[in-house]
């Protein structure tokens, strides 16, 4: 039988410890129960001696929270084991988790405590929880840079006194994969107590190791690996958990163990856990990222269009998400985009989609990502040479806040120029009573947006609108680095679709 990794989720409790995250006994209790449907085997709930608010919120989960164990952080010392004992109570498998020091850093300037003085410190702490709980976990805070013969002495002597579990934390993110695997090999070859006794690790990120330093662990013999969702935690966070477990499921043929998370519940928890500590996922995250199951470039959509296994070496539904995305920009190729006009309903001929790539590449170049609403203005104005009726020629516009706004526009109906003028609420508005008095047509401006595409000073700006005429809706869609040429194009876009009828000529209706 493969081992079994036990998942220790610190989300609450290391997790709180990020940077502007405060969490209220609602939210943490909330979390909790995602993290049950999440199947993590324990959850560390909170540090009941740091806030009557944190103690609420163990004593809380302690109380609703069944099936995983439920464990809240204490220092060495008997107000917090027995502030944390309190909280514990109602739980259903309660654990303590203790923890001191043993890096000479640490017990030098810190605690300001000889080697003997935290053994003792550690030995009477971990008595004084196992009078509360069966279940007592031991770290020795800052392990990785500690003297491995002081470390595996301090690990016995907890043991002896009680501890079930033997935690060994990379508290700073200085270990490496090698040397971390290392120091788990030899804690394991020279605590003899060891065999009784889970063994723990507990990585930090500061040199974006948290998650090879631990997977390391598993392969010399850890058994337990404490992380938390979306790498929360303090500083630069702790080691992943969805990293930690997906790398486990996708590469089982390497790492050989088990682990009991669902792993469907990965996207929602990360996503809850987002909104609710307001922590935004950057897009390229490994697992959870917007960009993590999305193909942009051309040979990658290829690949994944014929075979998925090509470039997605997990499948979006392992971890909830329905489905992957094809992302249309720059990058993408006539694979994509062919599949993309199918999805839309759109057959054309080899020679349209040709013409109709070209432009998308050449818009692609402008756009940061191209939307079904680009697609379909390219089919219709490229590919199936919709006639302009009306051509907007020139426009100019006088505005100011104490001044009454004008526009002058030069349009060519039908082969006709004609000038008009009109003022108006604000430029916009003079532009589009000018361009409704030159083509002699009332149209009604249902609804307008604006939105830049690009980034910088000179972002294009892509106006859409929506006009009634005669009871009908038309969409129309301008584009320009000048927001006020963008709306004369989107209306005059609008205008000229209100007046093709028959066949590709055929103006869309839009809801
Ligand atoms: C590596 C980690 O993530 S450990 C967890 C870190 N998390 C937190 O600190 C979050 C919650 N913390 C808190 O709310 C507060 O720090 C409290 C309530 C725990 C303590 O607050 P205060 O009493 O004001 O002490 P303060 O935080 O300033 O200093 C820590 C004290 O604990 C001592 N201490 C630190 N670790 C331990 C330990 N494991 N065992 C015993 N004593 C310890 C320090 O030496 C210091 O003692 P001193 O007050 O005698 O100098
Ligand atoms: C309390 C311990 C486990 C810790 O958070 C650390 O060392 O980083």
């Amino acid at each position: 039988m493969p081992k079994k990794i036990e998942i220790f989720d610190t989300t609450l409790r290391d997790g709180e410890q990020t940077p502007g995250i405060s969490l209220n006994v609602k939210e943490k209790l909330e979390i909790a129960r995602q993290l049950e449907k999440l199947s993590v085997d324990v959850i560390e709930a909170g540090f009941p001696i740091a806030s009557n608010g944190d103690f609420n919120a163990v004593k809380a989960i302690a109380e609703n929270v069944k099936g995983p164990v439920i464990t809240g952080l204490a220092r060495a010392n008997f107000k917090d084991i027995d502030r944390a004992a309190e909280a514990l109570k109602a739980a259903e498998r309660p654990r303590i988790h203790t923890f001191i020091a043993s890096s000479p850093i640490h017990m030098k300037y810190k605690l300001k405590m000889t080697e003997e003085q935290v053994l003792e410190a550690a030995v009477a702490a971990v008595k004084r929880a196992k009078s509360f709980v069966e279940d007592v976990e031991f770290s020795a805070e800052d392990a990785s840079r500690s003297d491995v013969e002081f470390l595996c002495r301090l690990f016995s002597a907890a043991i002896k006194a009680g501890a079930t579990v033997i935690n060994i934390p990379d508290t700073v993110g200085y270990t490496t994969p090698g040397e971390f695997g290392q120091l788990i090999k030899t804690i394991i070859e020279k605590v003899p107590e060891i065999d009784k006794v889970k063994v723990s690790v507990h990585c930090h990120d500061d040199l974006g190791m948290a998650v090879a330093n631990s997977l390391e662990a598993v392969i010399y013999g850890a058994t337990q690996v404490e992380c938390a969702v979306n790498g929360l935690g303090e500083r630069a966070g702790n080691a992943a958990l969805e990293e930690i477990v997906m790398a486990l499921d996708t590469r089982k043929d390497f790492y050989q163990v088990e682990h009991g998370i669902n792993t469907k519940q990965i996207y929602r928890t990360s996503k809850m856990v987002s909104t609710i500590t307001g922590i935004f996922i950057q897009p390229n995250k490994a697992i959870v990222g917007a960009n993590a199951f999305a193909h942009e470039s051309g040979i990658h959509q290829h690949g994944v269009l014929t075979e998925k296994s090509t470039y997605e070496i997990m499948t979006p539904q392992s971890i909830g998400l329905t489905t992957n995305t094809l992302v249309l920009g720059k990058h993408s190729g006539r694979h994509a985009f062919a599949e993309r006009l199918k999805e839309m309903g759109y057959e054309l001929s080899q020679d349209e989609l040709n013409k109709a790539f070209e432009r998308f590449k050449d818009l692609a170049d402008r756009k940061k990502e191209i939307s079904d609403l680009d697609i379909e203005a390219i089919v219709e104005d490229q590919v199936m040479k919709l006639p302009q009726h009306i051509e907007l020629e020139c426009f100019q516009v006088s505005t100011g806040n104490k001044a009454i706004a004008t526009a002058t526009v030069r349009v060519n109906v039908n082969g006709k120029v004609i000038e008009e003028a009109s003022t108006g609420d604000g430029p916009i508005d003079a532009i589009y009573k000018a361009l409704e008095r030159a083509c002699n047509m009332n149209c009604k401006l249902v609804d307008y947006s604006i939105r830049s595409v690009t980034a910088g000073k000179d972002a294009l700006g892509e106006v859409t609108v929506r006009v009634e005429k005669d009871g009908r809706t038309f969409l129309g869609r301008g584009l320009s680095i000048d927001i006020i040429e963008a709306s004369a194009m989107a209306y005059t876009n609008a205008m000229n679709k209100t007046m093709w009828n028959n066949g590709y000529s055929k103006p869309r209706e839009v809801d």
